[in-house]
């Protein structure tokens, strides 16, 4: 017997069995697949983190999170190394903004925000800081774009960045930007609106600071004195040498100022964020204009290390301070050398205050 398809086709039973077979089988294909998609976006510990959910997504699936390490928010750099932090390998960047019924969420976006300076004024503190906000994403190396890498291209550095959802900023973190003559006006051209943050400290500790960590490398360099001085018996200071010229700030300021209005730069003090982190932080969260989330509340400050850090919360499994290259035992400097030092940035400091509108207060 034959039965009539819709069509008007006749259909031999064999045949109708065969499609049920086969409708079954694609059905049950169907169903694993979203199994196994389920199962890999937010189970196992080896899923790679593109593939999760957003956290914010629904309570539910914030609970599966939290449990979930793959899940949760990237895990900062191993605390205070400068070194890059790993990051489970993710394929080339999806264009600009998200893609519609993309797995992925989020997209990467070039930085809306750069801590551009300056070296060992306290970039990293600031960094892992601002990165516990959830509406901030930041990469956790140092990217080197403005200054080492400008020739491979926008792309380039678009692909380095986190995903971002378009409630959060992506934020990244170079000290050498803010020394490097091309940098103003290469970020100016990536967009005029970057806001820019720069930690300063006194230029003096920050010269032993950067000598300090330069000598846990090398330990064969010449002594701080020798290489401060063109001729110390003249008083005449070494503005050659690196660790000398970062700390004048007042110099490097201006060719900033040539693309940027000074509204648009943030200036922490890099003493204030060891005295009082959450005062410093919350200036930061204003100037980026995102709610004061980070507050006192994340900090405690830690005897062993003799530096504030950050306390144990729901996205922190454990309290965390900065690795040992950041609060390094400064090498013991000639008073008089330090006195000199003092004279020779003390025309550049009150430019500085000047310019900024802000006393430092490093004399
Ligand atoms: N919370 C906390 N923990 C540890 N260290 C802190 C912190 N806040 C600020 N600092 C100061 O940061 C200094 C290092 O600065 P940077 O992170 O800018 O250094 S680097 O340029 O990235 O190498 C580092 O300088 P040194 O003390 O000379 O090592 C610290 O004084």
């Amino acid at each position: 017997m034959a039965h009539r398809a819709p069509s008007g086709r006749a259909v031999a039973p064999s045949r109708r069995l065969a499609r049920r077979v086969l409708f079954l089988f694609t059905l049950s294909l169907s169903c694993s697949y979203l199994c196994y998609s389920l199962l890999c976006c937010c189970g196992g510990p080896a899923a790679p983190r593109a593939r999760c959910a957003p956290a914010r997504s629904a309570a539910a699936a914030k609970k599966l999170l939290q449990k979930s390490r793959a899940c949760g928010r990237p895990p900062a750099e191993p605390p205070g190394s400068a070194a890059p932090a790993r990051r489970p390998r993710e394929p080339p960047a999806a264009p600009a903004g998200s893609a519609p019924g993309s797995a992925r969420p989020g997209s990467k976006r070039l930085p809306q925000a750069i801590v551009v300076g300056v070296k060992k004024g306290g970039t990293r503190a600031v960094l892992e800081f601002i990165r516990v906000h959830p509406d901030v994403r930041a990469l956790g190396t140092e990217p080197h774009f403005f200054d080492r890498n400008y020739d491979r291209g926008l792309e380039w550095y678009r692909n380095l960045m986190p995903r971002t959802l378009d409630s959060q900023i992506t934020v990244e973190k170079t000290p050498s930007y803010f020394v490097t003559k091309e940098a103003p006006r290469r970020i100016f051209n990536m967009s005029r609106d970057t806001k820019l943050i720069v930690v300063v400290r006194n230029p003096v500790t920050r010269a032993i600071s950067d000598y300090t960590q330069t000598l846990s490398k090398k330990p064969d360099i010449p002594t701080f004195e020798g290489l401060s001085f063109r001729n110390r018996s003249l008083g005449l200071v070494d503005t050659s040498w690196n660790a000398i010229r970062i700390g004048m700030y007042a110099v490097h300021l201006q060719s900033w100022l040539q693309y940027f209005p000074l509204s648009q730069i943030h200036f922490v003090s890099g003493e204030k964020l060891i005295t009082d982190p959450a005062g410093e932080m919350g200036k930061v969260q204003d100037f980026l204009g995102i709610r004061r989330v980070i507050t006192d509340k994340h900090f405690y400050f830690n005897k062993t290390k003799g530096f504030p850090c950050l306390k144990k919360t729901e996205s922190n499994s454990s309290p965390r301070c900065l690795g040992k290259s950041k609060g390094r035992t400064h090498v013991q400097i000639d008073p008089e050398v330090i006195e000199q030092l003092r004279d020779f940035y003390r025309p550049y400091n009150i430019k500085f205050y000047e310019t900024v509108g802000q006393d430092f207060r490093w004399e």
